[in-house]
């Protein structure tokens, strides 16, 4: 098994208004090649400054962070980010924006535009290529940057609530078109949410966060196969998953001990 992320003991301490705030306390996590992997906890129990520092956006206060077994000093393209806001220029069309990274690596604008294209099918957007990001609804939005992302086929994709500005039914549907891609190309994914269910709908396995100080409080297999269906989001095996981690989340345990992962397998 590959590892793609580790990290090592990692704490996080801001420098604010207010004087130091630790947002991260002695974290550990290894996440391996191809894992689906979600991030679940109450605001401020430092979800974002954990991916930001997988994303190289930050540095750790003590620890270290490791992708693919190389420290992270920075951002790099082997780590596509995906936020809640779309993040497309609003003057590019939807091809060009995914076409936009390639430009970066320097791939010649045939190849460019063919890869652009491909990825915008994969993500249903194939007939909306020269729509400029104001024509598309928040989904397919959220779509062209997914597909943004992917097409410039980095070893690791970090989404900070990719889909908290999507109405309830988009979202779900958003869901099983992630999915459906990340089956295809199965690429490493972090990825944050606040909503329980879709925290065990996408994942394999679930890192329930807690604060004061940020620290990983529990870690929760899903042993549910893919693709998955609207039948397992209903059934007794997934309510009781979704049970636990909402415990987790609603009722952190009160002693801020960290829980190393090898402690919870
Ligand atoms: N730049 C900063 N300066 C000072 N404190 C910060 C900074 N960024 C985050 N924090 C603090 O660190 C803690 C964790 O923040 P973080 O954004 O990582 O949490 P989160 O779990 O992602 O929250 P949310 O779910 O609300 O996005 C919070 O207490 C926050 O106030």
């Amino acid at each position: 098994m590959d590892t793609v992320i580790s990290i090592r003991s990692v704490s996080k301490t801001y420098e604010s208004s207010r004087g130091p705030v630790t947002s991260l306390s002695q974290v550990d996590l290894d996440v391996a090649q191809g894992e689906f992997v979600t991030l679940v906890g109450p605001s401020g129990c430092g979800k974002s400054t954990l991916l930001n520092l997988v994303a190289g956006l930050l540095r750790p206060t003590t620890g270290e962070v490791l992708v693919n077994g190389e420290p992270v000093e920075g951002p790099g393209p082997d780590r596509g980010v995906i936020f809640q806001q779309y993040a497309l220029f609003p003057w590019l069309t939807a091809l060009q924006n995914v076409e936009f990274g390639l430009r970066l690596q320097g791939l010649k604008k045939k190849e460019r535009r063919e890869r652009a294209q491909r990825y915008l099918e994969l993500v249903g957007l194939g007939a909306f290529g020269s729509s400029l990001p104001k024509e598309l609804s928040g989904g397919m939005k959220q779509r062209c940057a997914i597909a943004r992302a992917y097409a410039v086929h980095p070893s690791l994709l970090l989404m900070d609530e990719p889909f908290g500005a999507l109405d309830a039914l988009t979202r779900v549907q958003m869901q099983d078109d992630l999915l459906a891609t990340w089956q295809q190309e199965r690429r490493t994914v972090l990825f944050i949410t606040h909503d329980v269910d879709e925290a065990v709908y996408l994942a394999g396995r679930v890192i329930v966060m807690s604060p004061g100080p940020g620290r990983i409080s529990d870690v929760i297999d899903v042993p549910l196969a893919y693709p998955r269906t609207e039948e397992m989001r209903l059934s007794p095996e997934f309510a009781e998953i979704r049970g636990r981690v909402w415990r987790g989340v609603h009722h952190p345990p009160a002693v801020a001990t960290p829980v190393s992962e090898g402690a919870l397998k």
